[in-house]
């Protein structure tokens, strides 16, 4: 399997290559020259496994150079009972006949992003050893609030790594800013930046372009690489979790074979629909998918119109993760669609320019053909989350209430009641002022004692690496100014 940047297919890397260099270097996206298509019993075949087996089986069709017991052991240290509180790892809940809730927040920091952040390390470090890399990688990590927790819990104190993580000041919940701020390793660095999380993403781009910045860093005897979504060594294990919940719905005859599902999926760096956009092209029968998002909904109109413009305001909302208006991932879409790097250079560079691109007729159709998008403000998010609580004693955090919204906007337009998988993003307990707040609670206790409330209110347990955040030190303090994140970095790569 070969590797080529969305903005040029004349070179090819293995993945290996891929994986360590995070980005292409004429500033495009790795991705897979073609997408294998799954062998015609593997779904049959899949529904019996371990999450574990599942990942090994789906990954090796995309990882030639890896074996199949180098992936295995990747699976069981990146999967097992020390990292996941349930064996299931990415459980199914039925709410009912057709609503399917896709739990991906059972990992050590409550969040998605530990599906890909507690493997990506693994593959990473053996990617290292392949090419016979010398030099130490440093990992520079932009968050809205979930991937730098999970960034930093899955690189503390891997051999041969660097993380800095950079967050925006005041965009990201309290709980996820202390996460990242009692961080413990000897590698770990987190800045917080004053600006958005737009500003800390694009001044992540900016380093990993600045030629002179990596020439006094391999002196150093440092390179850069990603643990975004930007790298596909984060987007691939999560392809993982979209076959393994069609899987666990055939399993438990939830879904005949070969039934066609939908999938809802809350977003804002388009990562996590596209790796369901994969595997609907690996062959799992997905119908629609349903994109959502908050106010910040850019994505929302590119879908509708064709036109994607970031130039509208920013919002911060209680569903910070998705608080983004340049969405990375939406050029290996346009890639897929387009079949042409040089359209999507075109509307990169647009993007660059003018902060806007329109996509031709025949592209917008074959993307209206696949993706559905809808959006809600914060009043709906919290509206949401109450309703779903008392119809069906479950707690949802924010962002996955964005999705609910969603899909309930999508049936109602459509009409269209076929079985869906809502993405479940991240731990209610992550944004328990908000939650409670939606639960009709007014008096919301301060800092961590809100874990206590949230728990007392619902009868349910605080996730122990949410409560253990009590007894951890303030490591990190310092904020910069978006233009200096450059010191940043030298300070820690010294
Ligand atoms: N939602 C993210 C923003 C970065 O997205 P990524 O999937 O590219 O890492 C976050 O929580 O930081």
């Amino acid at each position: 399997m070969q590797y080529v940047s969305t903005r040029d297919v004349s070179t090819s890397y293995m993945a290996s290559q891929a994986i360590i260099q995070g980005l292409a270097p004429d500033g495009g996206l790795m991705t897979p020259f073609y997408i294998p298509k799954l062998p015609g019993k593997a779904l049959e075949d899949l529904k019996s496994m371990s999450y574990q087996h599942r990942a090994v089986y789906i990954m090796k069709q995309f990882l030639e150079e890896f074996s199949v017991k180098e992936l295995t052991d990747f699976a069981a240290a990146a999967y097992g009972p020390e990292k996941f509180d349930t064996p299931a790892v990415a459980p199914v809940r039925s709410l009912d006949g057709n609503t399917h809730c896709l739990e991906l927040w059972h990992g050590p920091t409550c969040a998605f992003k530990d599906m890909a952040l507690q493997m990506l390390p693994h593959l990473l470090t053996a990617s290292l050893t392949k090419r016979e890399e010398e030099k130490t990688v440093c990992i520079l990590v932009a968050t809205s609030g979930d991937t730098g927790k999970g960034a930093l819990e899955g690189f503390k104190d891997v051999p041969h790594t660097r993380i800095m993580v950079f967050y925006p000041r005041d965009g990201v919940s309290q709980v996820q800013e202390l996460q990242m701020v009692t961080q413990e390793g000897n590698n770990v660095g987190v800045t917080a930046v004053r600006g958005n999380f737009d500003d800390a993403q694009s001044g992540v781009k900016r380093l990993f372009s600045d030629g002179e910045l990596r020439r006094t860093l391999a002196d150093r005897g440092f390179f850069f690489s990603s643990a975004n979504s930007i790298n596909w060594g984060r987007v691939l294990p999560q392809i993982v979790y979209y076959i393994s919940a069609y899987c666990d719905l055939l399993r438990d005859e939830k879904i005949a074979p070969g039934q066609t599902i939908n999938v809802c999926v809350p977003t804002g760096n388009f990562g996590n629909i596209l790796a369901a956009y994969y595997a609907r092209e690996m062959g799992v029968p997905i119908g629609k998918l349903i994109c959502a998002s908050n106010s910040n909904n850019v994505l929302t109109d590119f879908i509708r119109t064709g036109v994607y413009d970031r130039k509208r305001p920013f919002h911060n909302t209680m569903s910070p993760s998705m608080d983004i208006l340049i969405s990375s991932n939406l050029e290996r879409l346009l890639f897929a669609l387009t079949q042409d790097t040089q359209e999507v250079k075109q509307y990169m560079e647009q993007l660059n320019a003018s902060g806007r691109y329109e996509v031709r007729k025949p592209i917008l159709e074959r993307l209206q053909k696949l993706f559905q998008g809808y959006c809600c403000d914060d009043r709906e998010t919290q509206r949401v989350i109450g309703e779903v609580y008392r119809q069906h004693d479950y707690l949802i955090d924010p962002h996955t209430a964005v999705a609910f919204s969603a899909l309930d906007q999508y049936r109602k337009e459509s009409g269209d009641d076929t079985p869906c998988v809502v993405v479940s993003t991240a731990s209610p307990f992550k944004f328990c002022d908000n939650v409670l707040g939606a639960l009709g609670v007014t008096e919301v206790a301060q800092g961590l004692d809100a874990l206590d409330q949230l728990s007392a209110k619902t009868g349910l347990p605080a996730p122990a690496p949410l409560s253990s955040l009590r007894n951890k030190e303030i490591r990190f303090t310092r904020t910069v100014e978006k233009e200096n994140m450059v010191d940043a970095v030298l300070s820690m790569l010294v």
